[in-house]
């Protein structure tokens, strides 16, 4: 099978692909001649430069398009199409834990630069003039962070700003049992009494605009190492123009442009109590590695196995289907034409199937049927007259 890495790809998890007996090409094609190329391939794996919308996934998807899964070595899938994708059979695969250390740090990173204007001062000096009075910093520790979003990387910022002697609340729709964030009930609350503020939700909606810049204290610092989309531009302009808060430092942006070397344009870049990072949260060596490694281990698994782990458009497992669904255990002889022979049994009693595992016994194969009608003793009788089935029970 071939696999396209068309926004590169560390060599061990090319070694490790070529190893798992796959064909990978890493050799970046443009829009056009993805197109052209993308159905001959059975798997795409993208970061976040390559957009993978619905006409290029539904070219590779034409009856003898050979595409099967998309791979985005990473957490943000807002580049891939993910409802075509469903719509045409590709399944999409995420790597979330690779860059978790990158972007927490970074996040850190940010926090610092803003508090102490390290980029001021560094930009002052390489100007030849000395300013050490203007650049009077805060510190961090003592200080509380507020988290917006605590999830994997969330969490991440909280254990090391926990680290810094900082106190660390947040809010989340979803909380983790073992964590060192302070949960609050609401964004508001913790936009009232944070003096850093992280944005980690990631995602497509936009949390911080006018009315919640309003609520920060004055003194206080919004970091955004999340997704442009997330704050609203515009307002935090104003906002830190005026001083209605002390500072900002961003490493994501509404527009973002697309190739290394282009312009970035933005109002923001005019502001001297702003920090700007060009999307650099995930960019470390280590988390290229990890995460290549990630992506390249859970596509493998779905081209080789089947296996539908860290899938981000459809059920992970068959508890994500979200219906009702029960199991039926199969013991029987481990030789070819069972399967079929099940399927036609339930076919008949008009059962839906949802998904069959099984594995090999001494000899013997155990089968588990998950099935969208509740098992009855008609459906045991039935499969117990299939010649080489040893036992049925539900
Ligand atoms: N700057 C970078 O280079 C970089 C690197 C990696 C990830 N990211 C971004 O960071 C995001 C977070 O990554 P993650 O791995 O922690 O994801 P995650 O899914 O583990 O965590 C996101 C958390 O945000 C919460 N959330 C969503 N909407 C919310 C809202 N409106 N209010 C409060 N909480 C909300 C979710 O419940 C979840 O717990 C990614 O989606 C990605 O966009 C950026
Ligand atoms: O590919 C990148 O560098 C961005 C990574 C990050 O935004 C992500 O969502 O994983």
């Amino acid at each position: 099978m071939r696999i396209l890495a068309n926004d590169g790809l560390v060599d061990e998890a090319v070694n490790f692909l070529r190893r798992e007996g796959f064909s990978v090409d890493t050799e970046k094609r443009d829009y056009e001649d993805l197109l052209g190329d993308l159905p001959d391939f059975d798997a795409l794996l993208v970061r976040s430069a390559t957009k993978v919308n619905r006409e290029l996934i539904e070219a590779a998807t034409t009856k003898r398009g050979k595409l099967k899964i998309i791979g985005r070595g990473g957490v943000g899938t807002d580049n891939i199409d993910l409802q075509a994708a469903k719509e045409c059979g590709v399944v999409v695969k995420f790597a979330p834990h690779g860059n978790i250390n990158a972007t927490a740090e970074h996040v850190i990173g940010l926090m610092f630069a803003i508090a102490r204007k390290v980029p001021f001062a560094h930009h002052t000096l390489k100007s030849g003039i000395w300013h050490k009075a203007r650049f009077k910093g805060v510190e961090l520790q003592g200080k509380t962070l507020g988290l917006i979003g605590c999830g994997r990387i969330g969490q991440a910022v909280a254990n090391k700003a926990k680290d810094l002697d900082m106190k660390v609340i947040g809010f989340d729709m979803q909380r983790w049992m073992d964590s060192e964030v302070d949960y609050m009930d609401s964004m508001e609350e913790v936009l009232d009494h944070a003096d850093f503020v992280s944005i980690n939700t990631g995602g497509a909606h936009t949390l911080i605009r006018e009315p919640e810049l309003e609520r920060m204290k004055s003194s206080a610092f919004l970091i955004n190492a999340s997704r442009g989309v997330n704050v609203e531009e515009d307002a935090l302009y104003y906002a830190l123009k005026n001083g209605r808060i002390a500072g900002a430092a961003l490493d994501c942006y509404e527009k973002e442009p697309k190739r290394e070397g282009e312009p970035f344009t933005s109002k923001l870049a005019e502001l001297d109590n702003i920090v700007l990072s060009a999307h650099l949260g995930a960019s470390t060596a280590n988390a290229a590695r990890k995460t290549g490694m990630e992506i390249a281990d859970v596509v493998s698994k779905y081209l080789k196995y089947g296996d539908f782990r860290q899938s981000v458009n459809v059920g992970q497992t068959v508890i994500d289907e979200g219906i009702d669904l029960y199991t039926i255990f199969i013991t029987h002889e481990d030789k070819p034409g069972m399967f079929g022979k099940f399927g036609t049994a339930f076919g008949d009693l008009g059962v839906n199937i949802q998904e069959n595992n099984s594995r090999r016994l001494d000899g013997l194969a155990q089968t588990i049927y998950t099935i969208q009608e509740k098992p009855t003793s008609e459906m045991q009788e039935k499969l117990l007259e299939i010649d080489g089935v040893r036992r049925v029970v539900y």
